[in-house]
């Protein structure tokens, strides 16, 4: 324990070094009497090189640790749990630096390795097929905090499977773009050389429909894909399961589209998940068709995974496939995306913390 007031205090101030930028760590090396090119190693150590704390650092020298050790913490997410499913799906809960807890997935498929990761602790939307939905909204993860998740997803495909990790989507709890700048400065990190230098065409940012936020995505240039949770080509249905598009409906993200594609020229993904007689007649289909024609685009159809108190039954395949086939004899490009890691709840949309408050169960 320290004998003066000061180190305690200097201890209780520390600050997360991963939100300084590096022009932000060069100033704070200025200050301090150090090389301002220290700034470098130092953001490579705790970015690409993932260290968890300052003492690996070896090609800094001990005082500056020492002081580093005074002035930051490095708050990186622990794996608490891990579960693998009979399809080798793998969940794992990570344990945040207050003790929130949020879920990501490994999802291994012949051709590709992807990690879906959350970016914050519940979610406000309240989609009422979704698990998530179904937690409050504690508060948004930092960057480093959705960069973490993907770097332990990476090791447990590394070290599992033998496999790089391929791709990543933004699909784990929360709404990715009511948490824009951590999630776009968890892209840049994840795809900068002196980060994880993964290809951005790897990322998929899933987002339940924020208008203004899928225009500012083009505005800023962010070369991440775009995948629209649609599940309701009409308003009447998309306002009964999403309330969010009681304030941004089909006509104000079909404007946001719009102006999306006409800026970078990207194709949408739209989701869809096919629930019995409730979205899965012809007449939905139709609707769908004419939403598809809107920008070029792609429809994943998606297996509704059954969540505790949900009022959905997932379709049959009677009924899923004449809704496939109407699309596809038109012209539109479906995949059908069926459930992974079921028996584990490791499933997109049953991802939920059991209290419900982000604390462990
Ligand atoms: C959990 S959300 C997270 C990202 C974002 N908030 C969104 O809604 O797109 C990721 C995907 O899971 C889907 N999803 C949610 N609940 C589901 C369920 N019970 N079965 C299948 N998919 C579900 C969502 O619609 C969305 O397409
Ligand atoms: S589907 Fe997405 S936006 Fe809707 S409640 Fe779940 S996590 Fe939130």
């Amino acid at each position: 324990m320290s004998t003066t007031l000061i180190p305690d205090i200097e201890i209780l101030n520390r600050q997360d070094i991963r939100k300084l930028s590096l022009d932000q760590l060069k100033a704070w090396m200025t200050e301090h009497g150090e090389k301002p090119f220290r700034a470098k190693q130092v953001y490579e150590w705790v970015w690409k090189l993932t260290a968890t704390s300052f003492a690996e650092m070896n090609n800094i020298s001990l005082p500056l640790r020492e002081k580093l050790e005074r002035s930051f913490t490095i708050n990186s997410v622990e794996v608490n749990t891990s579960q693998l499913s009979s399809d080798y799906t793998i969940k794992s809960t990570f344990r945040l630096y207050d003790g929130n807890i949020v879920e990501g997935v490994l999802i291994p498929h012949p051709k590709r390795m992807t990690a879906c990761v959350s970016s914050q602790v519940g979610c406000s939307l309240t989609c009422s097929f979704c698990a998530t939905g179904k937690m409050d909204r504690i508060r948004n993860l930092n960057a480093d905090e959705i960069y973490d998740q993907v770097v332990r997803i990476k090791e447990q495909t590394e070290n599992n499977y033998n496999r790089p990790l391929t791709n990543i989507v933004y699909m784990g709890m929360g709404e990715p773009l009511l948490n824009y700048a951590n999630v776009m400065k968890s892209i840049e990190r994840i795809t900068a050389p002196d980060g994880l230098n993964m290809a951005a065409r790897r990322i998929t940012v899933s987002t339940a429909g924020i208008a203004k936020m899928i225009k500012k995505m083009a505005d800023d240039g962010i070369k991440a894909n775009l995948a629209l949770s649609l599940h309701a080509a009409n308003d009447t249905k998309r306002n009964e399961i999403m309330p969010i598009n009681e304030t941004n409906s089909l006509e104000a993200l079909k404007e946001a589209l719009v102006y999306y594609h006409q800026k970078t020229g990207r194709k949408v993904t739209y989701e869809y998940i096919l629930l019995s007689h409730f979205n899965d007649n012809l007449e939905d289909a139709q609707e769908l068709l004419q939403f598809s024609k809107i920008i070029p685009c792609k429809v994943n159809i998606i297996e509704y995974n059954p969540i505790e108190g949900g009022q959905f039954k997932k379709s049959s395949d009677d009924r899923l496939e004449p809704f496939m086939r109407y699309l596809v004899d038109r012209g539109v490009q479906v995949n059908v995306r069926r459930s992974r890691g079921k028996d584990i709840d490791a499933a997109c949309g049953q991802l939920a913390i059991k209290d419900k408050k982000g604390t462990e169960a």
